[in-house]
């Protein structure tokens, strides 16, 4: 009895599989990813497209494969089951509004795009009232194995047939499924992703501005700041669009950047007066509220030594020098200013947050080392130019997110990655073995977010 119905099921997902039509509109890597991944899964009818004008190309690119290209969404739109956009999220309203009308009636409409609000009001404003939302968001690149990474699953307007059927799709990544409101994704995105990009955007053009390559100065080389400099230039080696986009277009993200820079500002205040006293308590209470009663919550443990090996220079350990570590100390000031608990996002962490939360984790919970920083940030004079820089830096890319300057974002961005350039390829074979090294350690996340 019980193989019968086992064979009933294995035959019904196969009949699903031939006669479900896939539609992926936007074959940038996210897409091509999905596209891939689908196909291989043995999905048998993945249609695609990108801009009309990359037709020939993609169709040799894809010939030989299932995988089905097609000239225009309109084409892929009208014939697909289930369609997903993944095209940059300033351009979400423009292409629904385009190719939406075209969905097939009862069909089932996602977006890969990194922040919701938008996405879902195109989709409400532009497609017809008989599809279904349910739209998803992969919290890694596309570089990054999927097993195991969350994969946000956000039922806006579907039934629980139409639900089931979206979870059966992307079951093939074998990501880790979290379902949430899109509001509750931005309002947590703002911080795992937001905040954290423009904390390292900083650094990067801090270093810039100090016309400093980081891997050869004793204060940013082994241990910790490995993360600083791999995690940097892994961002600045992508495309400026996704983080301009999901900083820029989320409606959580200026509050939460605008409280970095604040803190950033407000500790570098208390630095330069020497208010010991004051910065002492500010940090230990900041501390304490993030740090302090974790519970059961588990601990990243990242270590110094751990994180010594992916180095970009080689200055020995005895010729290194005190930091005052002014990123990760506003980092968790911010957390306490905004009464956030970092380790409540974990269901939309990206290999990048679970870094940033681990070297402060580590920095916090280590006596010696937060004595060290906080008497560096105190008393040693030679770091103050770069933490001056970077509180300016950090104050440049929060007023740009804040006045929404797609164009300012991107200039900023590719000038800063421009000086780094000449090392982007070594930087990204280490950054790929400490994103590995990360995803090992990664416990499953929990599956709903903590209020
Ligand atoms: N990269 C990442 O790490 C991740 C990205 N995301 C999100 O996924 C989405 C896609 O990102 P990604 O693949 O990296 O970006 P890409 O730039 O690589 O891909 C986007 C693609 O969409 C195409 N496109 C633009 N307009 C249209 C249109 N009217 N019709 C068809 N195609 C169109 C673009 O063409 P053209 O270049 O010619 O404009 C491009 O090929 C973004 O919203 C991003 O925020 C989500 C998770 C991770
Ligand atoms: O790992 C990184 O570099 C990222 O931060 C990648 C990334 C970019 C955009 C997303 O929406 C999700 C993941």
């Amino acid at each position: 009895m019980a193989n019968t119905t086992n064979n009933i099921a294995q035959e019904e997902t196969i009949v699903e599989m031939e006669t479900i039509q896939l539609g992926i509109i936007g074959m940038g890597d996210m897409g091509k990813l999905y596209a891939r991944t689908l196909s291989a899964a043995g999905w048998k009818n993945v249609n695609v497209c990108d801009m009309p004008n990359k037709y020939e190309a993609l169709c040799g690119e894809f010939a030989g494969t299932d995988i089905r290209v097609m000239k225009d969404g309109h084409l892929v739109s009208r014939q697909s089951d289930w369609i997903l956009y993944s095209v940059p999220a300033e351009f979400i309203d423009s292409v629904v509004a385009t190719y939406g009308p075209s969905t097939k009636i009862g069909a089932i409409v996602a977006g890969q795009t990194s922040v919701k609000a938008p996405e879902i009001a195109a989709f409400e404003k532009h497609l017809p009232e008989d599809v279904h939302i349910i739209t998803c968001h992969s919290m890694h690149g596309p570089t990054v194995p999927s097993k195991g990474q969350p994969l946000v699953i956000i039922n806006h307007r579907g039934t629980a047939e139409t639900l089931a059927l979206v979870e059966r799709i992307l079951g093939c990544f074998e990501s880790e499924i979290a379902h949430l409101s899109y509001k509750e994704h931005d309002r947590i995105t703002a911080d795992t992703q937001a905040v954290t990009h423009m904390a390292f955007l900083s650094m990067g053009t801090t270093w810039k501005h100090q016309d400093n390559f980081p891997w050869f100065d004793p204060t940013y080389t082994g241990g910790i700041e490995n993360v600083k400099v791999n995690m940097t230039m892994r961002i600045l080696s992508n495309k400026w669009h996704v983080y301009a986009g999901l900083a820029i277009l989320n409606p959580s993200a200026k509050a939460q950047v605008k409280q970095y820079s604040l803190s950033v500002a407000a500790l570098f205040k208390l630095m330069i007066q020497e208010k010991e006293a004051e910065f002492v308590a500010r940090i230990r209470a900041a501390g304490e509220f993030v740090f302090g009663n974790r519970g059961a919550r588990e601990q990243i443990l990242l270590s110094d030594n751990l994180l010594d090996q992916y180095s970009l220079g080689s200055v020995p350990k005895d010729k290194r020098k005190p930091n005052s570590h002014l990123s990760l100390l506003a980092m968790v000031d911010c957390w306490y200013q905004l009464k956030m608990n970092p380790y409540s996002h974990m269901v939309c962490q990206t290999p990048l947050f679970r870094f940033w939360l681990g070297i402060s984790e580590y920095l916090f919970l280590n006596e010696d080392f937060l004595q060290d920083a906080m008497q560096a940030a105190l008393y040693e004079k030679e770091i103050r130019e770069d933490d001056m820089e970077f509180m300016m830096s950090a104050r440049g890319w929060q007023e740009c997110i804040a006045l929404g300057n797609m164009e300012g974002y991107r200039v900023r961005f590719e000038d800063t990655a421009q000086f780094f350039k000449s090392r982007f390829g070594e930087a990204a074979v280490v950054g790929k073995q400490m994103i590995e090294m990360i995803t090992r350690k990664t416990n499953p996340p929990t599956t709903t977010a903590a209020p």
